[in-house]
């Protein structure tokens, strides 16, 4: 048995990720993105919408055959077709999930699905009745979560798991809630659905977030959630996702390590695997993450002005959080550039072979800070060129 505070890391970049612009994998890649998932220690792997298409159907049936360690998932609407399409998908892994859902919000059942709310409790508790024909395994989410009458989604939550829901997520659908909000939603369902806590006091249904980044807040609502008692995190590699993307599961998986004195709570993932994990992705979708990007973005372990420069050499701890190898970041990367001071260009020109007098080096960095001023992008042969011009004093060795 899991220990209560074990993290259930769903991943659904083959999923809500491939969903958005840019996104869309081949057959062979979406096999070795989940290959790598796998590699990284996911526990939940959603491989597609079965019912989407023929190929999303081949997919997740491939990985499903071939991917070994993840519980694999399809998504389905609340539709019997859906349903039969996921079940069949999975069908031949080891372990497998239905993923189930039907949004809750009024907004959503009046405008889009047009159905009353009663009509919603009997799609969902229909759904995942069938769903569990098929499978042990079913998470039914409900859709718009966040902007749903908290009265209707006690009432929801509660026939799903009456119908056998094993896992239940409540979706951030756009990005919408807050941190507090978000954790008051999952204490309230603690407190008023039955069947959730299992008469030995532990969860006998896993509740689970999936945040969307449309404020910029979805990593810090799913471990809001977390500390509120949810132990499933749906995410994705990278932040892909709808819109502003989904959490990014390399930043759950940092800050869960990074903080554990706040967020005591264990998991499976592999963290020196995350950023080849997101270089795969970002090799087979059409862009990369931004060089800012946390944990995995080029910048993540870059510095470039001096003070910082001069703190990293006497102790990395000074600017650093976690080493870049603790991800799998080959090093911690010092620029040379406008905001450097003489203490990295002095330890570059040592390297060069050229050691300095105080009075030579005083030299060099004016002449370097003019040159910082006109150009981007330092190189050592421009370095080399600062040396020139002043050749005589410079002792090389
Ligand atoms: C929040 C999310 O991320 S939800 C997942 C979103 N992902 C996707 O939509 C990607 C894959 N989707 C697809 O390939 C297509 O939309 C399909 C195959 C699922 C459906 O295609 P179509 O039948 O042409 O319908 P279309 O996409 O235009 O409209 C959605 C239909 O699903 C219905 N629907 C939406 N959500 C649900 C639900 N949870 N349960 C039941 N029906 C639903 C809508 O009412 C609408 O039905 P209608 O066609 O009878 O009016
Ligand atoms: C289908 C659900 C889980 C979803 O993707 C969302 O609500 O964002």
């Amino acid at each position: 048995m899991s220990s209560p505070n074990q993290i259930v890391f769903f991943d659904t970049t083959l999923r809500d990720g491939e969903q958005s612009p840019g996104c869309t994998m081949h057959h062979d890649e979406k096999l070795r993105m989940a290959h790598q998932l796998a590699d990284l220690g996911v526990d939940v792997l959603e491989a597609g919408f079965a019912i989407a298409s023929q190929g999303d159907s081949d997919s997740i049936r491939m990985i499903a055959r071939e991917v070994r360690g993840p519980r694999i998932a399809s998504l389905a609407r609340c539709k019997r077709e859906d349903i039969e399409a996921a079940a069949r998908s999975i069908e031949p892994a080891e372990k497998a999930r239905i993923h189930t859902f039907l949004a809750s919000s009024d907004l959503h059942l009046e405008a889009k699905l047009k159905i009353t709310r009663p009509e919603a409790l009997h799609q969902a508790a229909e759904s995942v009745r069938l769903a569990r024909t098929f499978a042990d395994d079913v998470e039914f989410s409900a859709e718009d979560a966040t902007r749903t009458d908290p009265d209707f989604l006690v009432e929801i939550v509660t026939v799903a798991v009456q119908a056998g829901a094993t896992t239940i997520n409540i979706p951030d659908t756009v990005g919408y809630t807050t941190p507090d909000e978000y954790a008051a939603t999952f204490r309230m369902l603690f407190a008023k659905v039955p069947g959730i806590v299992g008469p030995n006091g532990r969860d006998n249904v896993i509740l689970s977030t999936h945040c969307h980044n449309d404020l910029g807040m979805a990593v810090a609502n799913t471990l809001a959630g977390i500390q509120a008692g949810a132990r499933q995190a749906e995410c994705t590699i990278n932040g892909v996702g709808e819109r502003a993307g989904n959490a990014a599961l390399e930043e759950i998986a940092a800050a869960l390590m990074v903080r554990r004195d706040k967020l005591p709570y264990t998991n499976n993932i592999k963290l020196n695997q995350l950023f080849p994990t997101s270089q795969m992705l970002a090799e087979f979708i059409s862009f990369g993450c931004s060089p800012n990007k946390a944990v995995v973005g080029a910048n993540a372990f870059a510095h470039e002005s001096g003070i910082h420069q001069h703190g990293m050499m006497a102790n990395p701890l000074t600017y650093e959080i976690m080493t870049p190898e603790s991800v799998g970041v080959p090093a911690t990367n010092m620029v040379l550039g406008k905001h450097s001071g003489r203490r990295l260009l002095e330890q570059r020109l040592t390297e060069l072979g050229h050691s300095l007098t105080r009075t030579q080096l005083d030299d060099v960095y004016h002449r370097f800070t003019e040159l910082a001023d006109r150009k981007k992008s330092i190189y050592d042969q421009d370095l080399l060129g600062l040396l020139q011009s002043d050749k005589s004093s410079v002792t090389t060795h």
